[in-house]
């Protein structure tokens, strides 16, 4: 398999190699390669089932390999102990499918519990980085609102302020997008461009969602019977002779063609 997306002159950011991993007698990975280079964001996509939160997991340690490695912004995770793997996670930001913001906190404190947790910054500190965050996403309003006052896309806009909060290197967004309408996505390939332009982080992200994927990839990669298969720009994976390639975006035009029309 040869990285075709142009972006091999990057450091690597996340680096995955031969890993393996089963849950019993079941074999989900089976020797996954997977580079994402520095400031670039790579969509994994892949049926339901096929490994990608598996994938993820291990990449912020809630996972071990059975074999191979994973580096992450250079450390190895094998080799780093529990002191190491935290101050990993501090570089890493995560936004998964559930939001888990705090029902009972504000935004305004949603957004500011990180820096409260894990850093010594003064509360004025606090006051203009939560302020400045909460304006990138466009929620400078909704401060003092609780999050069940919310619709999804905002409370999706929130979850990434206080991912983003300690301005991670890493953001790992696992199916950003479920359950949303087609507006609320489209905000949400906002708040993923968002992090890549002004936090130049490297991102990861998981979605079933074709359309987003091909919207914010610079690179797309395809798990498929516990490997990555295919990875590319998107217009070589669009144009891809591989058969997993071309039968799961078959299988997506396919679903996307049974839709009701929207009026
Ligand atoms: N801790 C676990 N113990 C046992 N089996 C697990 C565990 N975690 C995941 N699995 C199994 O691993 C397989 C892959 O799961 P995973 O959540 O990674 O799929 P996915 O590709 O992310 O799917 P989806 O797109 O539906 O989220 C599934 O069969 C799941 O049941």
């Amino acid at each position: 398999m040869s990285d075709t997306s142009g972006e091999s002159a990057r450091r690597p950011m996340i680096e995955v190699q031969g890993l393996h991993k089963s849950f019993g007698e079941q074999e989900i990975l089976r020797g996954v390669d997977l580079v994402v280079e520095e400031g670039t964001t790579c969509v994994l996509m892949g049926v339901s089932g096929s490994g990608k939160t598996v994938l993820m997991k291990h990449l912020v340690g809630l996972l071990e390999p059975d074999r191979g490695t994973v580096r992450v912004d250079g450390a190895d995770l094998a080799t780093l102990d529990e002191a190491g793997l935290d101050a990993l996670r501090r570089k890493q930001g995560i936004l998964f499918q559930a939001n888990a913001l705090f029902d009972s906190l504000t935004v305004f404190d949603n957004v500011a519990f990180p820096l409260r947790q894990r850093t010594k910054m003064s509360e004025a500190e606090i006051q203009e980085a939560v302020r400045k965050s909460l304006g990138v996403v466009g929620l400078t309003h909704a401060a003092q609102r609780f999050p069940g006052e919310l619709s999804g896309g905002m409370q999706k806009r929130v979850g990434f302020a206080r991912a983003a909060i300690l301005q991670p290197k890493i953001l790992l967004y696992d199916d950003p997008t479920a359950g949303l309408d087609p507006l609320t996505t489209a905000s949400v390939n906002e708040v993923i461009f968002t992090g890549k332009q002004q936090l130049g982080a490297t991102s990861l992200v998981i979605t079933p969602d074709v359309a987003s994927a091909f919207r914010v990839a610079d690179k797309l990669a395809l798990m498929h019977e516990g490997r990555v298969v295919a990875t590319g720009k998107p217009e070589e994976i669009r144009r891809s002779e591989h058969p997993a390639v071309k039968a799961f975006l078959h299988s997506w035009l396919q679903r996307q063609s049974q839709r009701p029309q929207r009026s």
